[in-house]
């Protein structure tokens, strides 16, 4: 039966193996919601990339509020962003080449952000002052995936204080969530001193998959994954899953449409071309939890 997903056929989708896609979610549905789990990134997956012209900030960008750093230490970590991001996204470099440099721009932004001497008591405000925005149709998302009680794992390379704040603010931080992600580590008056444990960066996420969310117990025995990213690296986060059955891979092409489109085809299952919305993952785990329900 051809499966009734009216989202998939919108203009913004691209799929290498249509057919692959469509028995994938239909084998998650019969398997049910007690079999799966939610693996995503957070900044520019759950966020939006852009509003009205305008770049949504990241966790990294939301310290950027004269409540926290300086404007030398601005100045400092926007040459940085503009040096490293272009590497980041660059089509022509494996990710094996991408890795010390993503290292040597998150030591060096973390490094500055300690400087700033940052209170933990100014997070909220700055995260209510800033532009941060969840994709539209978020509510739907993190809802549904709490009344199913599936897990969702949030996979971070950004700042796990600052992401929990805005998913705190949106109101649905819902006890399904686990958080994998880079946490600050405050002294005892509150004070930015260090960030805690192994380093995040976009591509080391599997190293983090198997040392951490391969310990998870909540997401044991759920062999089914809908993984959602915007980087390649992003492919990685479900290695940590032990005897996975089916995977699905959402990947969100935002920028660099054009020199990234075929690798990204390539690589995730489904790939969303500038789209801002949750709609397509939406529709998907409408389905796949809809089990029981006449289609
Ligand atoms: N100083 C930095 C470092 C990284 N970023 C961006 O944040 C993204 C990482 O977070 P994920 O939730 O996507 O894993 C990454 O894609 C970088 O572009 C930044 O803005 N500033």
């Amino acid at each position: 039966f051809p499966l009734q997903i009216p989202e998939l056929a919108k203009g913004t989708v691209l799929m290498r193996e249509r057919s692959k896609v469509e028995e994938t979610i239909q084998a998650m549905q019969r398997a049910g919601a007690g079999s799966l789990q939610v693996i995503s990134d957070f900044d520019m997956t759950l966020t939006r990339f852009a509003h009205n012209g305008m770049r949504v900030p990241t966790t990294h960008n939301i310290l950027d509020n004269r409540l926290l750093i300086n404007e030398d230490c601005t100045r400092r970590i926007r040459e940085l962003l503009n040096t490293y991001y272009p590497i980041e996204i660059d089509a022509s470099r494996t990710a094996e080449e991408k890795q010390p440099l993503m290292v040597e721009w998150w030591t060096k932004v973390h490094e500055l952000l300690i400087q700033q001497k940052i209170r933990k008591d100014m997070l909220a405000r700055a995260v209510k002052e800033s532009s941060a925005m969840l994709r539209e149709g978020y509510k739907v998302f993190f809802d549904r995936l709490a009344e199913h009680q599936v897990p969702l794992l949030i996979f971070s390379a950004g700042i796990g204080d600052i992401l929990e704040e805005v998913i705190r603010q949106n109101h649905v931080f819902h006890p399904n969530l686990h958080i994998i992600s880079n946490y600050m580590d405050f002294d005892r008056t509150g004070v930015l001193q260090a960030f805690k444990g192994q380093l995040i960066h976009t591509f080391n996420k599997r190293e983090g998959a198997l040392l951490h969310a391969a310990h998870l117990r909540e997401l044991q025995g759920r062999p089914n994954v809908l993984l959602l990213g915007d980087s390649l690296g992003d492919l990685t986060m479900a290695d940590g899953v032990s005897q996975p059955q089916n995977i699905l891979t959402i990947g969100f092409l935002n920028d660099q449409v054009e020199e990234r489109k075929e690798s990204y085809v390539n690589s995730f299952d489904i790939v969303l071309v500038k789209d801002e919305t949750m709609d397509v993952p939406n529709a998907v785990l409408s389905y796949i939890t809809s089990a029981g329900d006449a289609k």
